[in-house]
């Protein structure tokens, strides 16, 4: 009995500390809130978030003279969930802006945290550069699992393969383009660069022109190579991520907006160039493959598994040569994993 009335007690302890902790930030953010409305607040502009602080994010202007003027804001407290590359209303402050809400995003990528739970991490990105190269060789998949992931966030993915200039012996060479010539079949943009030899740089410029692009792929392809060519000065690693708290300047995991010098954006953080897919079902993954799109919903049975069952579409189309057979078993081995 005394037992059961301590646990009870300690429970209600433990909300009462929870509340008190929930109550406090409101309290916080409500004074912040206070605070600047006191303060000569600019008119409301349209601005994007160029990185995000905890509880504070940074603005550039958009619009008006003073286009490209880079803000500290606090955000109103019935804002939430504001990442990089958002576009948002805010208002200038004599020290601190603030963010007045959040316009539609028309893309949003998100990373599963150490919990496992999928937590946004770049919106309105509209370019997915996933880079290859010869060495590390793609491993089986890797290409499908980021192309099923963009085509379920509606982001453009284009192939990137770099270090070209390791592609002497004509076997790897033949392989390697083998390869890329199953994506251009299906509609994907490929293109081969090499940071060696500064090749493909300015057919890269040029697609990154006008848009905001992110760059990913496994480790060792030449990632940071490409984006110090492209953003020469802008070290990726260190300063430019890193943020004065009170526990001392530290480098953060947060994602950055940068300018390319020849026009278009980058959004960049360690998190996001890990990005990948993560549960999808079934039916999303295979909506993922765009070549499948044509036979999806004719397979005998609504239920069709697309596993060896009867009168199955995509099986049929692969058996014609109309999917390629590699990419039939990477939607399997995707679905079955
Ligand atoms: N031969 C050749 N090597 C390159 C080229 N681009 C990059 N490398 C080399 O590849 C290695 C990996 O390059 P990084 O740019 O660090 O690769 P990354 O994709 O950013 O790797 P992570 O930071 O681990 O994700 C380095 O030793 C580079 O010098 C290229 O065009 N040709
Ligand atoms: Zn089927």
């Amino acid at each position: 009995m005394a037992k059961r009335k301590l646990s009870r007690q300690q429970r209600w302890r433990i909300e009462k500390v929870q509340q008190e902790k929930v109550d406090r930030a409101a309290k916080r953010a409500r004074k912040a809130d206070d605070a600047l409305v006191h303060d000569a607040l600019g008119e409301p502009r349209n601005g994007r978030v160029m990185a995000h602080f905890g509880q504070q994010v940074e603005i550039e202007a958009v619009d008006g003279e003073d286009c490209g003027l880079v803000q500290r804001c606090h955000v109103r407290a019935n804002v939430t969930s504001l990442v990089t590359g958002d576009a948002v209303i805010w208002r200038q402050g004599p020290e601190l802006g603030v963010v007045e809400s959040c316009l539609p995003r028309h893309s949003l990528l998100a990373r599963p945290n150490m919990q496992g739970q999928m937590k946004p991490v770049a919106a309105n990105v509209d370019h997915l550069l996933l880079v290859i190269a010869p060495e590390p060789e793609p491993f089986a998949n890797l290409i499908d699992r980021y192309l099923v992931a963009a085509e379920a966030t509606g982001i453009e993915p284009v192939l990137v393969l770099n270090k070209v200039d390791l592609l002497q012996m004509p076997e790897k060479r033949e392989r390697l383009e083998a390869l890329l010539s199953i994506y251009q079949r299906i509609g994907y943009q490929t293109l081969q660069a090499s940071t060696q030899l500064e090749q493909g740089l300015d057919h890269l410029k040029s697609l990154l022109k006008d848009r905001i692009s992110v760059f990913v792929g496994q480790s060792g392809v030449g990632k940071s190579s490409l984006i110090n060519a492209l953003l020469p000065g802008v070290d990726l690693r260190v300063g430019a991520l890193s943020e004065d708290t009170r526990k001392g300047r530290h480098t953060t995991t947060t994602a950055r907006l940068f300018h390319f010098p020849d026009g278009g954006d980058l959004i960049d953080s360690p998190g996001i160039r890990e990005f990948s897919l993560e549960n999808l079902s079934p039916e999303i993954v295979a909506q993922g493959f765009r070549e499948f799109h044509d036979y999806l919903g004719s397979c005998r049975f609504r239920d069709c598994r697309h596993q060896g069952d009867l009168g199955c579409a995509l099986a049929e189309a692969v058996t014609r040569g109309d999917i390629h057979p590699e990419r039939f078993a990477s939607f399997l081995r995707i679905i079955n994993a």
